[in-house]
C-alpha cells in the first residue's frame, strides 16, 4: 500500500487505490470533451517487433478520451514504413505515423539546417521533438502525453493516472512527471536512476552547497521516467536535449519556465518493466555509460547556467564523493531488495557504480572543454519566427508520406 508523503517541493499525487479505473476513464472522458488529449508514441521500428507494443495497442484499443495519437517512427525504410502503417492502424484514435526518415521530412531537416536550426543528431530526443511540432501544427489539442514504446507492463490504467493531474481543469498543473518502481524478473531495476542520479544530486548538494534547482530534482522520485503530460501551451517554448540528457532536461526546462506549484509528479505504476540496455562498460558511446555521461553534462550545465562555479579540483572531489554516497544508498537498495524477496548483485551493481565515478570525471571535461556546447533542439518559437511556413509544411509533409506510402 501506497503512503501519502508530500515531499513540499512538488505535489506528489500517489496511488491510494481507492479508485477503480472505470471512474477514472469516465471522468477524463468528461475533461476530454472540452480539452482534446494528444498522447506522442516515440518508437523505433525495432519495437514494432518487440513484445511490448502489441500490447500497449492492445490498451490504448481501449481507451475512450484520446483525441489523437501522434507516433513518431525512427529507422525504418520504406517496406517498414508501410507495415507501421497497417500494424498501427488498428488504433480506433485518429492517429498519425510520423517517417522521420522519409525523403520530405530529410528535405525538411535540411531546410532547418541551411537556418542553422537542425537538431544536432538523431534520437528519440529529436523523435519527440518533430511529434511535438506536429502536435503544435494541428493547433487543437489542450494536453499533451508521452510515453515509451518499450513498457512490458503496460495498462491503460498507466494513461489515465499520467494525463488526470493536467486534464483536470481544477488542477494547477501544467506538467505530471510519472513514478514507479522499476521492477521486473525479481529483480530491482532503473540502475542509472538509482545508481548514478539519486547519489549524484546529494553529492553535488555536498560539493556546490544548497540549491534550489538541487532541491527540485530530488523531489522528483523517478526522475528519469520516460512518461510525462503537459499542457500545450507550454510545448513552443520548450527546449528538447536531443541527446541522452532528454529526462532530465524536459524537467529542467519546467524548472525554468513554470512555477513549482504547476509541476506535479504522478504515480503511475506499482510494477514497471521495459526492455533494459546494455551497461556497456568497454564503449562509452553506447548503453547505460553514454546514458549516465549525458545526464551528467545536463545537470552540470543547468548548475553553471544557474551560476555554479565547476573546476578540475570540483569535478575530482564530486567524483569521490559520489563514490561514498553511491556505495551508502547500496546499502539502503540492497536491505530495501531482499526484504521483499528481490535479488541485487551487489558486484554488478558496484561495478555499474565504478563506471558512472568515472563518467563523471569525463562528463566534467567535456564540460570545461567546451562549457558553451548544446545539445538543446531549438524551440518551436524560435523556429516558427525564423520560418513561419514550416510547421504548416511539415504537418503537410507528413500526410503526404501517409498517402504517397500507403500500407497497401
Ligand atoms: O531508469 C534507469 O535508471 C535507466 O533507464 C536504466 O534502467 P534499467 O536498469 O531498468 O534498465
Amino acid at each position: 500500500m501506497a503512503d501519502f508523503h508530500q515531499n513540499g517541493n512538488i505535489a506528489t499525487l500517489h496511488n491510494l487505490r481507492t479508485r477503480d479505473l472505470d471512474d477514472l476513464t469516465y471522468e477524463l472522458s468528461a475533461f476530454a470533451e472540452t480539452r482534446k488529449i494528444t498522447l506522442i508514441l516515440p518508437s523505433l521500428y525495432s519495437e514494432l517487433e518487440g513484445e511490448a507494443l502489441p500490447h500497449i495497442l492492445d490498451e490504448l484499443a481501449q481507451v475512450p478520451y484520446l483525441h489523437r495519437i501522434v507516433i513518431g517512427l525512427d529507422q525504418a525504410d520504406e517496406a517498414q514504413f508501410r507495415h507501421a502503417q497497417r500494424f498501427f492502424s488498428r488504433l480506433p484514435q485518429t492517429h498519425m505515423v510520423i517517417w522521420n526518415d522519409s525523403p520530405r521530412m530529410q528535405a525538411l531537416v535540411q531546410r532547418l539546417e541551411r537556418l542553422g536550426l537542425a537538431p544536432q543528431e538523431p534520437g528519440k530526443g529529436r523523435n519527440v521533438w518533430t511529434c511535438i511540432g506536429y502536435l503544435i501544427a494541428c493547433a487543437d489539442s489542450a494536453v499533451m502525453a508521452l510515453h515509451d514504446c518499450d513498457i512490458l507492463t503496460y495498462d491503460r490504467e498507466m494513461l489515465a493516472r499520467l494525463i488526470y493531474p493536467v486534464a483536470n481543469p481544477g488542477f494547477p498543473y501544467q506538467m505530471a512527471k510519472g513514478y514507479y518502481p522499476r521492477i521486473g524478473d525479481g529483480k530491482l531495476n532503473g540502475r542509472v536512476t538509482r545508481l548514478l542520479v539519486s547519489p549524484l544530486l546529494i553529492a553535488l548538494k555536498r560539493v556546490v552547497g544548497d540549491r534550489d534547482y538541487l532541491d527540485y530534482l530530488r523531489s522528483f522520485r523517478y526522475p528519469l521516467s520516460g512518461e510525462f503530460a503537459m499542457r500545450t501551451p507550454t510545448l513552443p517554448d520548450l527546449r528538447i536535449p536531443s541527446d541522452w540528457g532528454l529526462e532530465i532536461g524536459v524537467l529542467s526546462e519546467a524548472w525554468r519556465n513554470l512555477a513549482p506549484q504547476s509541476v506535479c509528479q504522478v504515480e503511475i505504476s506499482d510494477a514497471y518493466d521495459h526492455k533494459h540496455q546494455e551497461l556497456s562498460p568497454e564503449d562509452a558511446s553506447r548503453g547505460l555509460s553514454r546514458m549516465s555521461t549525458d545526464i551528467c553534462k545536463a545537470i552540470f550545465r543547468k548548475l553553471a547556467a544557474d551560476g555554479t562555479v565547476f573546476t578540475p579540483n570540483v569535478f575530482r572531489t564530486l567524483k569521490a564523493t559520489y563514490y561514498r554516497c553511491a556505495l551508502d544508498l547500496l546499502e539502503s537498495f540492497y536491505a530495501d531488495a531482499r526484504m521483499n524477496g528481490l535479488a541485487v548483485d551487489r558486484h554488478k551493481e558496484e561495478k555499474s557504480i565504478e563506471l558512472f565515478a568515472e563518467n563523471i570525471i569525463r562528463a566534467g571535461q567535456v564540460f570545461l572543454d567546451n562549457p558553451h556546447e548544446s545539445p538543446f533542439i531549438p524551440t518551436w518559437n524560435r523556429v516558427h519566427s525564423a520560418d513561419p511556413e514550416f510547421l504548416a509544411d511539415m504537418r503537410r509533409a507528413a500526410a503526404a508520406d501517409l498517402e504517397e506510402y500507403a500500407a497497401g
